[in-house]
């Protein structure tokens, strides 16, 4: 299995060749179920991200004579496979060795033992079993290369512990005097509450789903219903407010189909944001709203004009039947035999038969337009009755959708046009099924957790990495003391976040990056999202609702979401978008300010005291992180993410591997890249950074190991 990717490598085929993109790695999840512990062979494959019944594009690339030996052979693999998976899931504290897979294996699929143990060793190699907090059985057979990771967050933390688990000697460099990077419980006494990730998406495909059975954590169901409050505090009612939302899923739907079914995704050479075009589709929304409306106005105006004719020809009708009639009366009482009418000289009788002959046709014509009457009248009753809004949506209608945007804006830690129209939401497809969860006692619990027994080096924070064919060199800087301090390795793990790349003055690689990796870096947005976290001694809420949202009429994204997740009396205020960058501008008391104040008017004054302890991040200043999470801007192909998780060659590595006589040796690189950052199918999440620790240290495993 590990000699395909050297083979790979000495065939001189180019490192963007590597196979383990997030493509090849993962399988669109399908099936809702709240049991993540699998009961079939099936389930445990798809809890594992792979698809049950067929191979994934990484299995076909390591195991090729399946496929030429034909349905049979494949069938045995995925049996195998799904076995392994089983296993695993259905006892993940204890480390799963080949020796029980072997003994669990019914026949005839225990006689196919070497191929069993190469589905062991991929299994193992890319993380889909023994991973975690779990018992070693076996003891780790060291490999003599020593491995330094920079970051402690929880890329950084699963790629050191699959690097350990590997044989690899490991050292993580932390920045912080903590763990977890952009996972970060505040915390007094009893009371928490999340600053960084706080809500797992779901267990079914979820990484997090092991943890949780390795480590119980304590995992709340988080309600989807969420209570709308309007600028004065009343609460919107749910029937205007869903309104309101299918709208937004309309117009989002509609951008969507403009760059996915049409293709219309740039203009004047420009790539389009998600914000421009959702703004168009606004505007085209309401000029058709303002056409229907003008049209309906016609019509009705038509109508009133003909029924105004019709009535005028009714009344002249109506005075030609009176005199007529009159006239018919008169030349009946006229007893004289001849009657003179238009030179024609007529007898009384015959005129008269001919008056009584126009008096029946203007009685017909009387009782036509009567009929047509009655229709008209009719119609204008009905477009009366349905009226058409002269506006697409009223002006408060258009402030509920503003915090529908804010609500997609925290979603991505950025104003929605900053948003790639095309790639925005390309991860869509690999959500994991379940429902949201918050862990009661903190997220931190989860990376404290994983970082026991790991060497890891506090608040050293790298400056400078030097890598050449040989070794790599770190020069690094004691945030504390300000003294620098050198390091030298094997191989590197950089799982800096990509708000770090995108300043060089905080670090430095030499040589350079690649010219595409850097380009990448520029490309791709980091976004912030802030949070206001508020201890109180005792709830003024509604415990049932687990968020509530706040209309802001001054600035969308400030203030317009509280969360209500933990048990205990806290709760958090979100400042997304455009506002959260503004309001790390200003004193956090001012901020604490503004989130009381819509307390206030949503509980009213007497029922909010002031909160007894609270904290607001900004991860938007934090030397850290610069920002809270990725996203796709319209200057970026979501390829990029595949670039950024690349792992770099020196210019001399590339010369080589482009020279017709490469030694493979050389070829190794020494810089591999994770984090949320370099995940395209799970970026800006917390499984996204585990996946990418695990995906670096198979890499890693993958070219040192044999
Ligand atoms: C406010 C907020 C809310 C979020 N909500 C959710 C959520 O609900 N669910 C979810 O799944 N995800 C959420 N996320 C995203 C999630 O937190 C991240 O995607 C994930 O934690 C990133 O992990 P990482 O290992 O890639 O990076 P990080 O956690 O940032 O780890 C990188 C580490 O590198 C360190 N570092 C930086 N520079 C240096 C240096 N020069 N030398 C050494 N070390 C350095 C940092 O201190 C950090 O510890 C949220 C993030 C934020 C900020």
């Amino acid at each position: 299995m590990q000699c395909d990717y050297l083979t790979l490598i000495s065939k001189n085929e180019s490192l963007d060749a590597f196979p383990l993109t997030d493509d090849n790695l993962s399988s669109e999840s399908d099936g809702e179920t709240e049991n993540f512990v699998p009961t079939t062979l099936d389930y445990a494959a798809t809890v594992s991200r792979l698809p049950a019944s067929t191979l994934s594009q990484l299995e076909k690339f390591l195991f090729p004579n399946l496929i030429s030996n034909g349905v049979t052979a494949i069938e045995i693999f995925l049996y195998i496979r799904n076995h392994i998976l089983y296993l695993w899931h259905n006892e993940s504290r204890i480390e799963l060795t080949f020796e029980k897979v072997i003994s669990r294996l019914h026949p005839p699929y225990n006689k196919y033992h070497s191929l069993a143990k190469d589905i062991y060793d991929y299994l193992l190699r890319y993380s889909y079993i023994n991973f975690g907090i779990f018992s070693l059985i076996k003891p780790v057979t060291k490999c003599g290369k020593k491995v330094i990771v920079l970051g402690a967050g929880m890329s950084g933390l699963c790629a050191a512990r699959q690097l350990e688990n590997f044989g690899f000697d490991v050292v993580i460099l932390e920045a912080r005097d903590r763990v977890g990077g952009r996972i970060h419980t505040f915390q007094v006494d009893h009371l928490v509450g999340d600053l960084g990730a706080m809500v797992v998406t779901g267990l079914g495909g979820n990484p997090i789903a092991v943890f949780d059975q390795q480590l119980n954590l304590d995992l709340s169901k988080i309600k989807q219903q969420c209570p709308l409050y309007n600028s004065r505090g009343g609460m919107i009612p749910r029937d205007k407010d869903k309104i309101v939302e299918t709208e937004f899923n309309q117009l989002l739907e509609a951008a969507s189909e403009l760059s996915h079914q049409m293709n219309f995704n740039s203009f004047q050479n420009e790539n389009l944001s998600l914000g421009n075009t959702f703004d168009q589709v606004l505007h085209l929304q309401n000029v058709k709203t303002k056409r229907a409306f003008v049209q309906h106005q016609s019509i009705i105006i038509q109508i009133q004009e003909s029924i105004e004719t019709v009535l005028n020809d009714l009344l002249v009708i109506e005075d030609l039947i009176r005199t007529r009639t009159q006239l018919l009366s008169n030349v009946k009482e006229i007893k004289c035999e001849v009657f003179r009418q238009d030179e024609v000289s007529t007898t009384n009788q015959e005129y008269s038969l001919q008056l009584e002959d126009d008096i029946n046709s203007l009685f017909s014509e009387y009782d036509r337009l009567k009929g047509n009457l009655t229709i008209q009248e009719s119609r204008l009753q009905l477009l009366n009755e349905n009226k058409m809004n002269e506006v697409y949506l009223s002006i408060s209608d258009m402030k509920m959708l503003e915090w529908h945007i804010a609500n997609l804006e925290f979603a991505n830690a950025t104003i929605i046009g900053n948003l790639s129209l095309q790639h925005w939401d390309q991860d869509d497809d690999f959500e994991f099924t379940g429902s949201h969860l918050s862990l009661q006692t903190g997220y931190s619990t989860l990376p404290d957790a994983i970082s026991k027994g790991l060497n890891i080096h506090h608040s050293i924070a790298a400056r400078n990495v030097q890598y050449d064919t040989e070794q790599i060199q770190i020069t690094a800087e004691n945030v504390k003391d300000k003294t620098t301090l050198s390091f030298e390795c094997d191989i590197v793990v950089c799982t800096i976040p990509l708000g770090v790349l995108k300043h060089p003055e905080c670090i430095t690689f030499q040589p350079p990056l690649p010219a595409d990796k850097q380009q990448s870096i520029a490309n791709m947005g980091f976004g912030v999202l802030n949070k206001v976290v508020l201890c109180f001694k005792q709830r003024f809420w509604n415990p049932d609702i687990h968020h509530f949202g706040y209309v802001n009429p001054r600035s969308r994204g400030e203030m317009f979401l509280f969360w209500n997740v933990m048990k205990t009396p806290v709760l958090l205020a979100l400042i997304a978008g455009k506002a959260a960058l503004e309001n790390e501008k200003l004193k956090d008391t001012v901020v604490l300010g503004k989130a009381m104040s819509v307390l206030h008017k949503i509980f009213g004054e007497d029922s909010v005291p002031e909160p007894f302890e609270w904290c607001i991040s900004h991860w938007g200043n934090d030397p850290f992180s610069f920002g809270s999470y990725s996203y796709v801007s319209p200057k970026s192909s979501g390829k990029d993410y595949d670039q950024l998780a690349m792992p770099v060659l020196t210019p001399e590595q590339n010369n080589a591997l482009n020279s017709d006589n490469p030694e493979e040796e050389l070829h190794l690189p020494r810089l591999f890249f994770a984090g949320e950052h370099t995940m395209r199918n799970y970026p800006a999440t917390v499984h996204g950074a585990i996946l990418s620790g695990f995906r670096e240290a198979g890499r890693i495993a993958d070219l040192y190991l044999t």
